[in-house]
């Protein structure tokens, strides 16, 4: 049986072996509306996970990091919004260019000592840098209804160890 045929056999098919098919695909426009794409106005907030390779090493630490040494260095952005009329706070793939052009390419494979601002490269002044340029980024993604904004970030070093920031800590001075 062709996936037509199956389609016209509908739900009632029981025989030996079946899966459930959907009886129709629905179709837009017909099924199913644009205002209907958007089902809420709420706030959510989505995540998207980067990694990038680097190398660094920290001053005035007495350890095995004051030698050059390098990570796989795993980024997590978590962005929130109100989702525009196809259901969607950002498309992931819109996040994914602005986080590359910010942060991958001028990172990955990098020294980092060589092309942050002089600070020791940990990963507590790494994440403020990384937002700072994610919240610039982040002004020509969605539309001002929308109202984006950068919710937390993760980066961390190795499997083990890793620095968190929240929006409203940007907020404090201490
Ligand atoms: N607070 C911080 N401490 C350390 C940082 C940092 O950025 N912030 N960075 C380092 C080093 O870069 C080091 O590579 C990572 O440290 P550590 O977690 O100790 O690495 P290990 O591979 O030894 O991790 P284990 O899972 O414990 O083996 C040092 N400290």
């Amino acid at each position: 049986m062709n996936p037509k045929e199956w389609n016209q056999a509908g739900p009632s098919r029981k025989e030996e072996g079946a899966f459930p098919f959907p009886p129709k695909l629905q179709v837009f426009g017909r099924d199913i509306q644009k205002e209907q794409l958007k089902y809420h106005q709420r706030r959510v907030a989505v995540e998207k996970t980067f990694t990038f390779d680097s190398s660094h090493h920290l001053h005035l630490y007495e350890g095995k990091c004051k030698a050059l040494h390098g990570h796989t260095y795993r980024l997590t952005v978590q962005v929130s919004g109100f989702v525009n009329d196809i259901g969607l706070v950002v498309d992931f793939k819109d996040l994914k260019a602005m986080v590359k052009e910010k942060i991958l390419v001028p990172l990955d494979h990098q020294y980092l000592n060589g092309v942050l601002p002089p600070m020791n490269t940990s990963v507590e002044n790494m994440i403020v840098w990384i937002w700072e340029r994610l919240e610039e980024g982040l002004k020509e993604l969605g539309s001002p209804e929308q109202a984006l904004r950068l919710e937390s970030l993760r980066l961390e070093e190795t499997p083990t160890s890793a620095a968190t920031l929240r929006r409203e800590w940007m907020g404090e001075d201490r």
